[in-house]
């Protein structure tokens, strides 16, 4: 239970919810348990008339008075368990709700590296499955055990008060069916969790099929991919029917224990009968009535140990995530400006999981209105300047200033407020493009919006489209090219106009003419703020103020295009190599 105190802080917050509930409930037993020994009544009332103590007419008042009784007791009980789920299972959706909003919160909060070390399926567990598991603690296991005490206390005080003998003969084989549940719940909740990791295989494994299906069809291996998925829905039929093989245990043992407790009340109470130990026949069918109401709840507590052992280990695997410090943290409260000058300082990082060193001693500034272009190898160390520049890692050395202040002084979200990044794979949401672009600016205008697409030249494409600016993107709706997909990030970039613009080699896909365009609207949109860009092509390149070159995590050349063109090395390499290209395509 020590896991699950994390919930404490739930349960006061819903405190005069539980408080209302838990009075429901014990209201709703009290009415509930008026029935047997308004039953009791009945027999009394007919064995008085049997041995000819009242009149036909006075049995017959007698009888209605008590069935009144009864089908009241009923209704009123009924309205309370109503309200009784009302209340405590309402709880548990506000505890299910805030616990999800806690985990989201913090899984943004995380770091980079939190994503690599952890896989996605697991993180969607344990924001889904998990916070389910917890839920039943928090509603149901809560719910069934005050009513199981209830029950359980009121019904003892009547049984030992009418037959103490026979009371205890009753609730004899009722913790046996407590242990017999228990360990079929666990067994159950075993064979689901075996059941559910098939069925997510299942499903990861038809996702991928179906977002890889081009592959699979111009390799034609959809023969190969059906025999896999064969072979994995035969292992979880299996699986289902392992699970319903002890699942078909519960009931039979069930009534197997209910018909044993009832012939026991059978047997001791007639034997007591005959002995005059009891006085009245309506004593045995009191208890018969008390054993099947007394049998689901004892049933139950089995069922809610399993469903708190199973809340337990959730809510561990849950902690575990809400306990992790995010590893970038915002360390100043007040507002930054991250304008200006950026400057990066023999700087070394090297990457955590897998030990590369990435960068190794970097040193170069750009200053404000001045705009940057990286080049170099793949793997040089390219995308890792811009992810440090956004702090989505801190360095092990060297430092980076951004407006002359080192980059952990800065306001964190300032900082990433204040920087457009375009990223190497560009990534849209389901949804239109309008929001798509508009993802970089909430509260963007239409025109903003086409405005953002002109420069990105990605406008013209967008209104051919039969629905333009709401054209729905990804699996429900149209699939862009590479080029318009990277426009499109473009242009959410530049909608929300910000100090810092950072392309990660974002033109690839797009043709030289479009580039030659992009990077004219770019050098207008750029004005006044500072602009770095990563690439493979000289074409993108060439009008910067300064140009470096990367290799093996260093800076090998630095200069601008003139300079560099004239020096044996990396970049005129490249540049002769696109030039002869250029030609030979032109000829
Ligand atoms: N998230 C990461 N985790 C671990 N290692 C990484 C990560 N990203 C990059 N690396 C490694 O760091 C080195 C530098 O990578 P980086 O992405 O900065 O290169 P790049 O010059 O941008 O390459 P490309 O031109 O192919 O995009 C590479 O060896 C790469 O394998």
């Amino acid at each position: 239970m020590k896991e699950l105190q994390h919930l404490n802080k739930y349960f006061l917050k819903y405190k005069k919810q539980l408080l209302i509930g838990t009075a429901i409930t014990i209201i709703a037993r009290i009415f509930l348990l008026f029935t047997p020994r308004y039953v009791r009544e009945i027999f009394v009332v007919i064995e008085n008339y049997m041995k000819g103590g009242v009149t036909e007419q006075a049995v017959k008042s007698q009888l209605t008075i008590v069935i009144i009784y009864i089908i009241g007791a009923s209704i009123i009980a009924a309205i309370f368990t109503f309200f009784m789920r009302q209340y405590i299972i309402n709880v548990s959706r506000y505890v299910e709700y805030d616990l999800k909003n806690e985990i989201y919160d913090q899984y943004q909060k995380l770091s980079l590296n939190f994503y690599k070390k952890n896989r996605t399926g697991d993180l969607m567990n344990r924001i889904s499955e998990d916070v389910g598991n917890v839920r039943m603690y928090a509603g149901p296991a809560i719910m069934y055990s005050i009513n199981t005490i209830t029950l359980f206390v009121i019904a003892l005080i009547y049984m030992f008060n009418e037959a103490p003998k026979l009371a205890l003969y009753t609730i004899l084989p009722l913790p046996i069916l407590s242990i017999v549940i228990y360990k079929l719940s666990k067994e159950i909740h075993l064979r689901s969790t075996i059941v559910q990791q098939f069925l997510s295989k299942l499903s990861t494994f038809t996702q991928e099929s179906f977002s890889g299906i081009s592959v699979i069809k111009a390799y034609g291996i959809e023969p190969q991919t059906s025999v896999n998925f064969e072979a994995l829905a035969a292992e979880s039929k299996e699986k289902q029917i392992n699970l319903a093989k002890v699942q078909a245990w519960f009931f039979p043992m069930m009534i197997l224990l209910i018909g044993a407790s009832n012939l026991l009340v059978i047997y001791i109470g007639g034997m007591q009968y005959i002995n005059g130990e009891i006085e009245s026949l309506g004593t045995i069918a009191e208890f018969i009535i008390y054993v099947n109401m007394l049998t689901w709840p004892v049933a139950t507590v089995g069922w809610v140990t399993s469903i708190v052992q199973q809340a337990e280990a959730s809510q561990k695997r849950i902690n575990e995530f809400l306990r992790l410090e995010p590893e970038i943290k915002n360390l100043v409260d007040v507002h930054t400006e991250a304008k200006g000058d950026i400057v990066f300082n023999n700087v070394y990082f090297t990457y955590d999981d897998t030990n590369i060193q990435a960068l190794n001693g970097v040193t170069f500034n750009i200053k404000a209105g001045e705009t940057l272009a990286i080049l170099g190898k793949t793997g040089s160390g390219k995308s890792t300047i811009l992810d440090l520049i956004g702090r989505l890692y801190d360095i092990n050395s060297g430092s980076i200033l951004i407006n002359n202040t080192p980059i952990k002084e800065h306001n964190l979200t300032d900082l990433r407020n204040s920087i457009g990044y375009v990223p190497q794979d560009a990534f849209l949401f389901s949804d239109t493009i309008k929001n798509n672009i508009k993802f970089g600016k909430e509260d963007a205008t239409d025109d903003e919006v086409i405005e953002a697409a002109k420069n990105a030249q990605v406008h013209k494409n967008i209104v051919k489209f039969n629905k333009g600016y709401d054209t729905i993107l990804g699996e429900r709706g149209i699939t862009l090219s590479g080029g318009q997909k990277q426009r499109v990030s473009i242009a959410r970039a530049i909608i929300k106009s910000p100090e810092i613009l950072l392309f990660d080699d974002c033109l690839s896909a797009v043709d030289t003419e479009t580039e030659e365009k992009i990077l004219k609207n770019l050098i207008k949109i750029t004005k006044g703020k500072t602009a770095i860009i990563v690439s493979h092509r000289v074409s993108s390149a060439k009008n910067a103020n300064k140009i470096i070159v990367l290799d093996n995590g260093k800076i090998v050349q630095e200069g601008t295009h003139e300079s560099l063109i004239n020096v044996d090395g990396y970049y005129q390499h490249l540049y002769l190599k696109q030039l002869s290209e250029t030609d030979s395509n032109k000829a």
